[in-house]
């Protein structure tokens, strides 16, 4: 048996599910988590986190302001109070990257086109995304050879897509998210930007 939960049991169907399909599933079993289990993943995934090398190393590590039942990657603030963090500030214009905005651990007041609160440019320092050395992803699933599927705007993966350009530059890249987001295979998409790792409540899977 494998250790993904729920949403991939559709596939051992023999019907694969589109990844409209796939997104619809999976978020709606992270939006039913308890705020209980919330707390605990989240706990559980800062504490193995915080064990990582990659993380351990890092001094400017950009994070995410969880939303629609992701799990909670910001206690790793408290675990490292001397490190930077860093929040993604989604792009002005259309089709372009996101910049990284030093984050202190306040709520920012400013809420973006998703509702998502974002620090403000010009009160907070920035960072481009080449100089971050470690960054937590968001993920609606993944595979155990580290595919990720997001929410389907492409942020990120524009936003890293130089990393394909040149292999081993930039930050290392980790995804994180709750054990239930593991499905047995995602298809891989030209675009689509390799993990270094994805880190769970439960488990880290290394794929390179
Ligand atoms: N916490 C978090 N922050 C993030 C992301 C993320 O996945 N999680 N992103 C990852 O890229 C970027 C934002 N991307 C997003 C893309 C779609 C939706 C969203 O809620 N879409 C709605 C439709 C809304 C609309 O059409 O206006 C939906 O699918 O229900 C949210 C964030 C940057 N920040
Ligand atoms: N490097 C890139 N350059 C141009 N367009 C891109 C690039 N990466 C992704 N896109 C576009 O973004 C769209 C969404 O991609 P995809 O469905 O893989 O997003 P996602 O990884 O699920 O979303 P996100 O990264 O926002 O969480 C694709 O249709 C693709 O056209």
């Amino acid at each position: 048996m494998s250790d993904s939960a729920t949403p991939s049991k559709a596939t051992s169907s023999g019907i694969k599910p589109s990844k409209q399909q796939l997104r619809r599933q999976i978020r709606a079993a992270r939006r039913e988590l308890s705020a209980y289990r919330q707390r605990l993943a989240s706990r559980r995934l800062c504490a193995r986190l915080a064990l990582c090398p990659e993380v351990k190393r890092a001094r400017h590590i950009g994070l995410y302001w969880p939303m629609d039942g992701e799990i909670d990657p910001r206690p790793l603030l408290e675990r490292f109070p001397h490190k930077c963090f860093y929040l993604p500030a989604l792009p002005r214009a259309a089709r372009t990257t996101m910049m990284f905005l030093h984050w202190p651990g306040t709520t920012p007041r400013y809420r973006n086109r998703y509702g998502i609160p974002e620090p403000v440019l010009g009160r907070s320092s920035a960072i481009r995304a080449e100089r971050l050395d470690l960054v937590l992803l968001p993920l609606v699933a993944f595979d155990p050879s580290g595919a990720r599927l997001g929410m389907g705007a492409g942020y990120y993966d524009r936003t890293f897509a130089f990393k394909q350009l040149r292999p081993g530059s930039g930050p290392d890249l980790v995804g994180v998210a709750h054990q239930l987001q593991c499905v047995d295979h995602l298809p891989v998409e030209p675009w689509d930007i390799p993990l270094t790792l994805v880190a769970t409540d439960h488990r880290v899977y290394r794929s390179r």
